[in-house]
């Protein structure tokens, strides 16, 4: 057993950076795993974080520099992988705990990555497509050295797309002299993406959602799910359970949630992607006598239903409304919504908590298949993809639920042990210590 001290769970913070919980959880989660102490305290730090300086023209004329950071977290079993994110409270800190994060996702989903993330600190509502390129393009060319097909491989996160990872794959393979599709993932399939890789996370939720229902002998024709967030995860996790007869009964945006205890037509509402912000204003164009009603993004997290899904920013489910989530299940479709005091008192009531680092693994492990398309210059159908990921989470489902079972943990310490044995086994087979 690991001689790692587990943490003082009453401390709690809304504010907690992804690197505060990050370590607390990896500190818990040590206190259950024969590994060295030397392993767990290296893997408290990211190997390397780089910050950039990305100028940008903007179309006024006028130059505004944005900040930009990679955080490399671990590579031991394999290359950096994780997404870029453009949004304005991206920081050093939350790159590192979100590598942290991508690091043991890669692991419980036993795929031949390590951990990486970064991002700008941009509204990219604030620019246009032009400018969102050139912003792009700068930003790989600040990069370079660092990423690559076998260095370290970005992916789209929250605030950019394929088209943001097809203009960063276009930049790189200029810089190269030759096109190098595998150097990012996500990208549209003309140019090397993967079929089915911007609906992955959200198809992977709802897997993960649908199997822990059944978990806890529940029938999904049944079951009430209330989505927090309808971008790349939360409107493909919608859609995905209401297709396979579940009643998705509320959705959210930025601006808010709608409500609807007979269900809501998901299908009907465009995601992030297809236009932003248009959960609120679909309610808003509903007809009178429509039965579903605005709610805050607060009030959607507290509703009595079945199963919630975060599936937009972090630390939304905090110290502060533990106490009031009425769900029964709780699955993570964005990283970090929950802080490690929040997961206590969740404990504390018996509130399962599916976590991050399993349930929206979906997206890369469907970048992982893009990245061996990429290398073999040959496209999947998305009938394959679709079936290798389903038997990929399914997999790492059943690994982690036997740690569950056999060993009484919570879904999050248990994805953690799988994750974290095969880390630090792979560092004690190399050799790499610490
Ligand atoms: N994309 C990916 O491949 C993966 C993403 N994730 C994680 O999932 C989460 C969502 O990412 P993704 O779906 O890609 O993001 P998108 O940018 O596609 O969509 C984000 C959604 O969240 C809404 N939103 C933004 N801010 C808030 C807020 N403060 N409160 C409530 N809703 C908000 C947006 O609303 P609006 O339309 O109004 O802007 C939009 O509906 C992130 O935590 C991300 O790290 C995890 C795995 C993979
Ligand atoms: O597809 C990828 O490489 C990573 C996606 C991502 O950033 C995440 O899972 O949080």
């Amino acid at each position: 057993m690991s001689t790692t001290t587990p943490p003082d769970e009453t401390e709690s913070d809304e504010r907690d950076s992804a690197l505060v919980t990050a370590r607390r959880q990896l500190e818990r989660a040590a206190a259950h795993v024969d590994v060295d102490p030397g392993v767990v305290e290296r893997l408290k730090h990211p190997t390397r974080v780089q910050q950039v300086s990305v100028p940008l023209e903007r179309e006024d004329g006028s130059v505004e520099v944005f900040t930009g950071y990679r955080a490399q977290h671990d590579d031991v079993r394999g290359p950096y992988k994780g997404g870029l994110r453009y949004h304005p409270e991206v920081t050093a800190e939350e790159c590192i705990g979100l590598s942290m994060w991508m690091t043991w996702k890669c692991a419980v989903l036993d795929l031949p990555f390590g951990g990486g993330k970064g991002g700008i600190a941009v509204d990219p509502k604030s620019l246009s497509d032009d400018e969102t390129e050139r912003l792009t393009r700068r930003f790989a060319e600040e990069l370079r050295n660092m990423v690559g097909p076998t260095k370290d491989v970005p992916a789209p996160d929250m605030g950019t797309d394929a088209q943001t990872m097809a203009w960063f794959m276009d930049a790189y393979s200029m810089q190269q002299g030759e096109t190098i599709p595998g150097v990012v993932t996500g990208k549209p399939p003309v140019i090397g993406g993967s079929y089915g890789r911007e609906e992955a996370p959200g198809r992977s939720t709802a897997i993960i959602a649908r199997e822990a229902v059944d978990h806890y002998d529940r029938n999904l024709s049944s079951t009430t799910v209330a989505v927090q967030g309808f971008g790349s995860v939360g409107a493909n996790a919608a859609r995905l359970l209401e297709d396979w007869g579940a009643t998705v009964v509320a959705v959210s945006d930025v601006n808010g949630a709608i409500y609807d205890p007979d269900g809501i037509d998901v299908n009907a509402i465009p995601s992030h992607d297809e236009e932003p912000e248009a959960v609120t204003s679909y309610a808003t164009d509903l007809a009178d006598g429509d039965s579903a009603r605005r709610l805050s993004n607060a009030g959607l997290l507290e509703l009595d239903v079945d199963v919630l899904i975060p599936a937009a920013v972090g630390n939304v489910i905090t110290a502060d409304n533990a106490d009031a989530i009425a769900a029964d299940i709780v699955v993570e479709g964005a990283n970090g919504p929950t802080t490690f005091a929040a997961d206590a008192i969740l404990e504390e009531r018996d509130i399962p908590v599916v976590p991050d680092i399993l349930a929206n693994a979906g997206g890369v492990t469907v970048s992982y298949f893009e990245w061996l398309q990429d290398i073999n210059r040959r496209q999947w159908t998305l009938e394959r993809v679709n079936r290798e990921l389903e038997e990929h989470m399914l997999d790492a489902w059943t690994d982690v639920r036997a740690e569950v079972e056999d060993g009484g943990l919570t879904w999050r310490d248990a994805a953690y042990v799988v994750a974290l044995s095969r880390v630090a086994e792979a560092k004690e087979t190399r050799g790499l210590w610490p």
